[in-house]
């Protein structure tokens, strides 16, 4: 069989996105060769740095080489101002709309172990509009300046999020059934929202969400919703009771990070932004300003985000075995980075990882 050739764009980013990306590079690159695989690399730029240097934080090059030559990409974090700079516009919620990125899948799971609650959840994050459509304005008043931002829920964007959940749901139960071990019975699909309050915006997502899930091939995926504060508090308090959460997108940018503290780390979770075809992977964490530059900081989270994005590009079996080494490094806990209260340098659990693979 001839071996498959992947182009994987490198976005590194800012601050620890240097760090953890050479990491993803570095597995796909040890992956074993009976799986059939190869990987070409294409290094890209984005982020502070890019726009400091080139006054773009998104260069055109970068957008028309993942868009005509890339198969899939790596995107390490960028970090953004806090306060607005003229020109710059976060790199990776543009790249999302670019390449039409409509779902980030994010998936939460504890390892297995004594004493560890299990997790076992994904988070499917609407990844195109909301509040991210970041048209706002700020004007004066005589009682001084008001700024306002647009929310924006579209009936399509919603149904594809909704059916992708039911898809990812669907293809949860039956890895289940094909033998692995789950906290979780069935299929089940919680749609989060607060059209309570927001009837309109989120009231469309809620019941465009629910029509999709109510598609033929799902009727074997329990439909549930939840209202979003409410469901940081059951989140908190009974995780394991999760199987797949579609979410507006800031919503699912909120939960996420929630989420990733009940499984020990930011560090560990993954993401992928998918569209039809392409997959970028992501860790959900950012640039880390708190810890770069310190060789301190965890490649789980991107090592899995390389998995996920071979995921989507139909590699399952590459996928599961950067999972297993991952899951053996953490199951076995002597090799831990300091946000998981070990002293490992980023290094040494690279090392350890590769060396299981
Ligand atoms: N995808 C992205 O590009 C992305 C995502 C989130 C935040 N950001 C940007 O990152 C910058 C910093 O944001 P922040 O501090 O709010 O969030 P952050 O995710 O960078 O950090 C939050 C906390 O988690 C820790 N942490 C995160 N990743 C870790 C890892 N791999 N290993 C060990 N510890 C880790 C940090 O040290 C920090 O204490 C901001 O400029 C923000 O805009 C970018
Ligand atoms: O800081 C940025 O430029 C993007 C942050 C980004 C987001 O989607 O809001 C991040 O929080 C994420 O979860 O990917």
């Amino acid at each position: 069989m001839a071996a498959r050739t992947l182009k994987i764009g490198l976005i590194p980013g800012d601050g620890i996105g240097k760090e953890v990306i050479p990491a993803g590079k570095r597995i796909l690159e040890a992956l074993p060769a009976s799986l059939g695989l190869k990987f070409e690399f294409i290094d890209l730029k984005a982020g502070w740095e890019t726009f400091q240097e080139t006054g773009n934080a998104l260069p055109e090059e970068t957008v028309s080489i993942l868009k005509s030559e890339c198969d899939g990409a790596l995107f390490g974090a960028v970090s953004s101002p806090t306060t607005a700079v003229k020109g710059y516009s976060s790199p990776i919620v543009a790249l999302r709309k670019k390449l039409d990125l409509y779902a980030n899948v994010r998936p939460v799971k504890s390892v297995r172990g004594p004493g560890v609650k299990p997790i076992d959840m994904v988070i499917v994050r609407e990844n195109t509009e909301d509040l991210y459509v970041k048209e706002e304005k700020t004007y004066d008043t005589p009682e001084g300046k008001v700024a306002e931002a647009i929310k924006r829920i579209s009936q399509r964007a919603s149904s594809r999020i909704a059916t992708i959940a039911g898809e990812i749901a669907l293809r949860r139960q039956k890895i289940r059934e094909g033998g692995s071990p789950s906290i979780h019975k069935g299929p089940l699909v919680t749609v989060t929202h607060k059209s309570n309050v927001l009837s309109q915006t989120d009231g469309l997502f809620r019941v465009t969400a629910r029509e999709a899930l109510a598609a033929g091939r799902f009727t074997s995926v329990a439909v549930e919703e939840q209202i979003v504060d409410s469901m940081v508090y059951k989140l908190f308090r009974q995780p394991e009771a999760y199987d797949v959460i579609v979410a507006p997108n800031l919503y699912g940018d909120i939960l996420s990070d929630g989420a990733a503290a009940l499984v020990g780390s930011l560090g560990l979770v993954p993401s992928a932004n998918v569209g039809e075809g392409f997959a970028i992977g992501e860790p959900c964490h950012g640039s880390a300003p708190d810890i770069q530059g310190q060789g301190i900081a965890n490649p789980i989270a991107t090592l899995r985000s390389a998995a996920l994005m071979l995921e989507f590009l139909n590699e399952e079996a590459a996928a599961a075995k950067i999972y297993e080494a991952v899951d053996a490094n953490l199951e076995e806990g002597k090799l831990l980075n300091p946000d998981l209260g070990g002293k490992a340098k980023t290094e040494e659990v690279v090392q350890d990882i590769l060396r299981r693979l």
